[in-house]
């Protein structure tokens, strides 16, 4: 992964974005959303950026840009149709220690700017890398059908009750159980139902133990949509073999790996509420869908 993503605070940042065309006007789309301070150097000012400027959104300095500029702010746009001068300036930014972006070349982009799908704090940025700007746009309208604009409000709920769920709930287990069975009820919607959802969430959450198993020979790829819900609960998977790239990808980050137990490990796993899964060859996976006839065994095709 030559770039990583990372999701910037932007509540005490200065941006200078050089130029006020139509694609520093598109990035200035994007930076207006933000919290940042923006500032905007050119001599040529679009329609577009002039209408920022005049909701009073962004300061314009209507000049040509100066190298002693740069040292006023923490990122840096450019977006002059000057190819030589983007270039030098990023230079010059760089020995400094100033993240820019040149918007026609990605080698001397410090960090390059993603196709974004804004719901409030929930956001999804998409990057081909440099590779296809278009594609990325392309993902971002499915995205954008997708998400409906009802999860905007709907984080914002989240987030104000987010202190309360921690204090109510002592475990982080427990919190995890709570937010999967309130998204489980609620879905993406935002409306009167949402309070009940939340509230019966901590009557209804459940601990109860959990066994998946799986033949470590099926190619993860081909599991069932269906399985990816259960893969998630995941706490903990135990393997005597590495764990294939492809599985996971579909489980939790912070579900552990332990090499294989015995049946009266997994017994006592399952009794404490834990949702496990084992990875096994088919003699072990026969042998233990008779033991555990409650297990789901996920294979290729339906569950
Ligand atoms: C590296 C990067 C640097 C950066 O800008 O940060 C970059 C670089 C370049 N873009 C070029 C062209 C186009 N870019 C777009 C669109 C977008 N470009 C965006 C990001 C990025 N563009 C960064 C990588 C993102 C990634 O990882 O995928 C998006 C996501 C965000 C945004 O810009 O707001 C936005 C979609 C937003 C959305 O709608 O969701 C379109 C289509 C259009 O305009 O509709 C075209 C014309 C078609 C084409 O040429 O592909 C060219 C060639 C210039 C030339 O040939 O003259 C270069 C330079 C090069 O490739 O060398
Ligand atoms: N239009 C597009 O879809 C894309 C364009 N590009 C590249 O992005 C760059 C900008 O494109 P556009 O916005 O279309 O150009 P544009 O010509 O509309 O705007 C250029 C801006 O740069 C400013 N500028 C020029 N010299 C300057 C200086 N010395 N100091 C400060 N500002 C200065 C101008 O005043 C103007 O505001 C070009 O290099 C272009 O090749 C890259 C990707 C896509």
């Amino acid at each position: 992964m030559q770039y990583f993503p990372i999701f910037v605070d932007t509540q005490n940042i200065r941006v200078l974005v050089v130029g006020a065309g139509e694609v520093a006007s598109r990035k200035i789309d994007l930076l207006a959303r933000t919290q940042s301070q923006i500032e905007v150097i050119a001599p040529d000012i679009s329609d577009e950026v002039q209408a920022y400027q005049q909701q009073g959104r962004i300061k314009v300095i209507q000049r040509e840009v100066q190298e002693s500029d740069i040292d006023q702010y923490d990122l840096i746009y450019l977006a002059t149709a000057n190819n030589t001068l983007n270039s030098q300036l990023s230079i010059i930014a760089a020995q400094r220690h100033i993240w820019a972006n040149v918007v026609d070349n990605p080698s001397r982009c410090q960090f390059i700017t993603p196709s974004i799908v804004d719901r409030g704090k929930l956001t999804v940025a998409i990057s081909t890398s440099g590779a296809a700007p278009v594609f990325a746009r392309s993902i971002r309208a499915k995205l954008e059908a997708l998400l409906p604009q009802s999860l905007a409000p709907l984080f914002e709920f989240v987030a104000n009750k987010r202190l309360e769920v921690q204090q109510k709930l002592i475990s982080t287990k427990d919190r995890r159980l709570f937010w999967e069975r309130f998204f489980q009820q609620n879905g993406d919607r935002f409306d009167q139902q949402t309070e009940k959802h939340y509230q019966q969430a901590f009557t209804h959450y459940s601990s109860a133990g959990e066994i998946l198993l799986i033949d470590e020979s099926v190619d993860a790829h081909l599991l069932p949509i269906a399985a990816l819900p259960l893969l998630q609960r995941i706490d903990t998977v135990y393997s005597d073999q590495p764990i294939a790239s492809e599985l996971l990808e579909l489980l939790r980050r912070d579900a552990s790996r332990l090499p294989l137990i015995t049946k009266s490990a997994i017994t006592e796993c399952v009794n404490r509420g834990d949702k496990i899964l084992l990875l096994t060859d088919t003699a072990q996976l026969n042998e233990l869908t008779a033991y555990f006839p409650a297990a789901k065994h996920l294979r290729t095709g339906n569950i």
